[in-house]
């Protein structure tokens, strides 16, 4: 069994998984905080572990775009844990290749490696097709996947969350909207519903221009602000919790 961590500028994500089991995405147990609530990870993963009678963890494959100050937390944290202690942590890197899939970035070690694990995610999800894969989180990312497995580049703009917080922070007459206000689409006739709106145009019509410039038959879209998004895209897609961990899944299994 392996531990997966996918640390993001807004949560970390682990699961447990066999990673020679069959299906991408089948943890044995799953977890996400916020950064401020890190500290309960260690109490997460042992919880988690006393679940797993009779199973121990022989690795970690861990991607973080997060900086040095979480890498270095999340290495303290696993140091305190029974059955985690032992292990070295595999950081994983952009590296040219990978898992199936060539890294087209001028400089592919400049490629977030969440991106890098979400685009062979993606094409694990859907080989042999081009794919959009568009990662909503803190940024939002959208990505171009060939169908032979080149990530060829992508786009990177704020995320939902931060899209609607730039307005409310920079001007003086626009609020701070709720994370969970109802969704409206189009032309609203207030203030809150206008930025909503005006963000989730700006976050779908990003997706669909990539789409078709890209010429792709397949739509993965993913991360926190993805429920928000997804069904407001004038597309197919697929959406999926967490490609970035489906990627770290595909690579571990190919190792
Ligand atoms: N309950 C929530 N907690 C945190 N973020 C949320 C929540 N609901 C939606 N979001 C949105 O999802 C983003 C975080 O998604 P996530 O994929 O975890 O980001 P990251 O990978 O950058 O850490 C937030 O910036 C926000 O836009
Ligand atoms: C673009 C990102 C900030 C996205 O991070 P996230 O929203 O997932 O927290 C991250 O992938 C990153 O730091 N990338 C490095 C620059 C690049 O990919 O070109
Ligand atoms: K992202």
């Amino acid at each position: 069994m392996k531990l997966l961590i996918d640390a993001g500028n807004t949560r970390i994500k682990w699961a447990l998984v066999d990673e020679t089991a069959a299906t991408l995405g089948a943890w044995l147990a799953s977890g996400a905080v916020m950064h401020a609530d890190a500290a309960r990870l260690g109490g997460d993963w042992q919880a988690a572990l006393s679940a797993l009678p009779g199973r121990s963890v022989h690795g970690v494959l861990a991607a973080n775009v997060a900086g040095a100050g979480v890498r270095d937390n999340l290495e303290r944290m696993l140091a305190a844990v029974p059955g985690l202690s032992a292990l070295t942590i595999e950081w994983f890197a952009s590296v040219p290749e990978r898992a199936g899939l060539r890294n087209g970035y001028r400089n592919p070690g400049q490629l977030g490696c969440d991106r890098f694990a979400a685009a062979i995610g993606a094409h694990a999800l859907a080989p042999g097709r081009p794919i959009i894969v568009a990662n909503c989180g803190t940024a939002t990312t959208i990505d171009a996947v060939t169908a032979d497995g080149i990530f060829l580049g992508g786009m990177i703009l704020p995320g939902l969350g931060l899209m609607a917080t730039s307005l409310a922070r920079n001007t003086a007459q626009l609020p701070q909207i709720a994370q969970d206000a109802a969704l409206p689409a189009g032309f609203a006739d207030n203030t809150d519903d206008a930025i909503l709106s005006g963000c989730l145009a700006a976050q779908a019509g990003a997706i669909e221009r990539a789409f078709t410039l890209h010429g792709a038959s397949e739509c993965i879209i993913s991360g926190g602000a993805a429920p928000y998004i997804a069904h407001t895209l004038a597309l197919p897609h697929r959406h999926i919790e967490n490609i970035v961990m489906i990627g770290l899944h595909a690579t571990a299994r190919s190792a």
